[in-house]
């Protein structure tokens, strides 16, 4: 099972989404950005890692959401999901092929890589889905 950290990026009512490219395994598919945890690296050190390294910003971690574990055909994902904020740093895209920032209720119209659905609806749940009733 790998463990894989994302990141639920919030600017006031908007959230942010990547879309993974062509050549990264799950093509096109839109997902919050984020990545493997290292070995011996805790889930906090490796979301703000991994969106240094992706998308060049920094963030301050919120929340943490609950791990959503999902069986793909090759791999099993258990997905650790943090609500964040960025607090440094101009987004440039590293690996991804387009991002956006979009309201709450325009998520659901997305192709997203299946592991991230029960994120997306815990997400849509809490306190930080502004306007998500709309
Ligand atoms: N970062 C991220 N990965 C996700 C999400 N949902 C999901 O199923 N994944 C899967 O979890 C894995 C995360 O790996 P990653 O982003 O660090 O690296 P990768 O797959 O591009 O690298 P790899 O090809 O070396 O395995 C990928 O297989 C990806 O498809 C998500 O919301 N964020």
């Amino acid at each position: 099972m790998v463990h894989v950290t994302c990141a639920i990026v919030i600017d006031g009512s908007k959230v942010l989404v990547t879309q993974r490219s062509e050549a990264m395994k799950l093509p096109l598919k839109w997902e919050f950005p984020g990545g493997k945890v290292d070995l011996n690296e805790s889930a906090e050190s490796c979301i703000k890692r991994e969106l240094i390294e992706e998308l060049n910003i920094e963030v301050e971690l919120l929340e943490r959401l609950s791990d959503s574990r999902f069986e793909y055909p090759t791999f099993t994902i258990n997905l650790i999901p943090f609500v964040a904020r960025v607090k440094a740093g101009q987004l440039t895209l590293r690996e991804h092929r387009a991002f956006q920032w979009l309201h709450p209720k325009e998520l659901f119209a997305l192709d997203w890589a299946p592991a991230d659905i029960p994120v997306l609806e815990q997400f849509m749940n809490s306190k930080y889905a502004v306007g998500r009733t709309l």
